[in-house]
């Protein structure tokens, strides 16, 4: 099964997990980042997110996405950005059309789980077939490993 991994970082958390998955799946990361960084500044980078989540906002990208058509599934992961998908993901999801392919969301929060991202995910991509999401604090701790590997063989991706 070809897999593709792609995810928004802007502190460290999601990547590393995204890198887990690879691991495990030998799939391809291909990380999402927004054509002008968010600043470096994390409260100046938490006003800006805070803004354009509320507007909806969908940042130009830096590189185009991977052709998809070679993919079974999509691994796609976000942290928790005001309880929904930080604004390049949404920019990513728009953008793309992955023909009723399975998506499974992983993603890090600080204490507020998913959120209302699958939802959210939902609502920008109607064709979207999604499958269990992932959801782990932070990095994920040590326990990360197990969590990932449970969340792989439920959706059949391992
Ligand atoms: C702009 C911004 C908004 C955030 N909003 C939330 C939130 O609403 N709920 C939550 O649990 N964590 C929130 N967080 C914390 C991140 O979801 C958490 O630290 C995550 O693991 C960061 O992932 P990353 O290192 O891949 O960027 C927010 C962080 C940032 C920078």
């Amino acid at each position: 099964m070809n897999i593709l991994i792609a995810y928004f970082s802007y502190t460290g958390h999601t990547k590393g997990i995204a890198r887990q998955i690879q691991a495990l799946t030998g799939g391809d990361l291909f990380e999402i980042r927004p054509a002008i960084p968010y600043p470096q500044d994390y409260d100046t980078a938490e006003r800006q997110g805070r803004r354009e989540t509320r507007d909806g906002y969908h940042p130009p990208l830096a590189e185009p996405s991977p052709d998809l058509s070679g993919y079974d599934a999509l691994l796609l992961g976000t942290p928790n950005w005001f309880n929904t998908a930080a604004p390049p993901v949404a920019t990513f999801l728009a953008e793309n059309d992955f023909g009723g392919k399975p998506i499974a969301l992983f993603c890090t929060n600080g204490g507020g789980g998913l959120g209302h991202i699958p939802a959210d995910v939902k609502a920008l991509r109607r064709d979207a077939k999604l499958l269990d999401s992932l959801n782990l604090y932070e990095d994920g701790g040590a326990g990360a490993k197990a969590k990932i590997a449970d969340w792989l063989k439920k959706n059949g991706l391992m």
